[in-house]
């Protein structure tokens, strides 16, 4: 057996949902730059799904789809009252939340390709309404309705904070969520695929998504790196951090990537988000840093910045919470998730590869009162 770690290398299915090749990322053959210049989240949410863009009624069918699928079940909302909010991350109250709201969906264990679609428009729908209202619970704020009114990306501005969002945010956002829809075979992806392929249903793989997005070696790193920001905290500082880190061979967060090598093309859209943000809100030092640390990380280890270092003071510029940053990721990624989901169930075949055994030999069994 050959064993090959981390599966790095292994082509694992075929997809016709986003590519990544010679370090450019497509969404259904549209160029990664193009859609985030030009985009709304819901059309690439459309296209994901249907693998053609929308027309106008398309495009306003989806919108009044999601809109209409935002509000909570009031079970989800009395459940997160239920919950230690002092410690909870709110990326563990997402993955409860919509293990919960599986529950409450009649056609949760429906497996007909309608009905998983009609699931797919529900949950896509309802993760913004999950993230803005346990971060309101947990302040003890009561949450706020979805606008059918607003548009995918002002709609999650408004129910975090009660008030019209700036222009300038919504287009933030906006790009924010186009840029982190959807990733080839990412590990969360992944997850997603290995647990429907076993003909589980589109909840169990959304939550199985969850759980592995939240690590910090995937999309938890934005957090990690909003985190190491704080710490450096002055642009004098960065280099001593930096160096001492890199002597002693810890990773540096939002860095390195296992298939890109000349760099993400999503970072460069995000740079300049954290240029023009942090400006207008009078932080500049945040991109300052940032920038400071990805001349010393590029010039010593080669390593250039992936989606995860430039989205931390991008969130941080709108005013989110730290802890709410991988649940944004998630917010957005349930597209690709549910693109994967609907993908795999097209064409299934269980995913099950085989692990080399390294173990003791064979040994006979001792029963217990014998065992010294
Ligand atoms: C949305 C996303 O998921 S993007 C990725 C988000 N994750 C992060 O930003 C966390 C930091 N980065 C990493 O941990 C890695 O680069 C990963 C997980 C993204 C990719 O991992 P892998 O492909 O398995 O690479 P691996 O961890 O084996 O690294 C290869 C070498 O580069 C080094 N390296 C990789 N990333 C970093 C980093 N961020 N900082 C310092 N060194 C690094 C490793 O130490 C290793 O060095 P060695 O060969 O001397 O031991
Ligand atoms: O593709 C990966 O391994 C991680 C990543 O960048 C993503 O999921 O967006």
């Amino acid at each position: 057996m050959t064993v090959t770690r981390g599966l790095e290398g292994v082509v694992a299915t075929t997809s016709s949902i986003s590519s990544i090749i010679d370090d450019t990322l497509t969404y259904v053959g549209f160029d990664i730059d193009d859609l985030a210049d030009n985009a709304s989240f819901e059309e690439v949410i459309y296209l994901l799904w249907h693998r053609t863009l929308p027309t106008g009624a398309q495009l306003e069918e989806l919108k009044q789809q999601l809109a209409s699928n935002m509000a909570l079940p009031e079970e989800v909302l009395a459940h997160f009252k239920m919950y230690p909010i002092d410690t909870v991350h709110p990326m563990a109250a997402l993955r409860t939340a919509v293990s919960l709201l599986g529950l409450y969906d009649e056609e949760a264990d429906q497996m007909d390709e309608e009905a998983n679609y009609r699931k797919a428009i529900r949950l896509q729908a309802k993760m913004p309404a999950i993230v803005t209202a346990f971060a309101r619970i947990r302040k003890g704020l009561e949450p706020i309705a979805p606008r059918e009114d607003l548009n995918f990306a002002a709609n999650f501005l408004y129910m975090l904070t009660g008030k019209d969002p700036e222009p300038v945010a919504v287009e933030a956002m906006n790009k924010a969520l186009v840029l982190h829809a959807d990733h080839e075979l990412n590990a969360s992806t992944f997850t997603a695929r290995v647990c429907v392929a076993t003909l589980s249903d589109v909840y169990s793989g959304v939550t199985a998504a969850i759980g592995a997005l939240k690590g910090p070696l995937h999309g938890g790193a934005n957090e990690a790196v909003m985190k190491m920001l704080k710490e450096i905290s002055t642009l004098e500082n960065v280099e001593p951090y930096i160096r001492q880190k890199l002597d002693n061979k810890e990773k540096i967060m939002g860095f390195g990537h296992r298939v890109y090598r000349q760099g993400d093309p999503r970072a460069k859209h995000l740079r300049e988000m954290s240029a023009k943000l942090t400006e207008l809100t009078g932080e500049p030092h945040w991109y300052q840093m940032s920038t400071r640390i990805e001349e010393i990380v590029t010039g010593e280890k080669k390593l250039p910045p992936n989606v995860d270092f430039y989205s931390a003071s991008v969130y941080h510029s709108l005013g989110i919470d730290h802890d709410l940053f991988t649940p944004i990721f998630a917010v957005s990624r349930v597209s690709g998730w549910l693109a994967h989901i609907l993908e795999q169930y097209e064409n299934n075949r269980l995913i099950r590869p085989r692990a080399e055994y390294n173990g003791p030999g064979k040994q006979d069994y001792v029963a217990v009162e014998l065992r010294g």
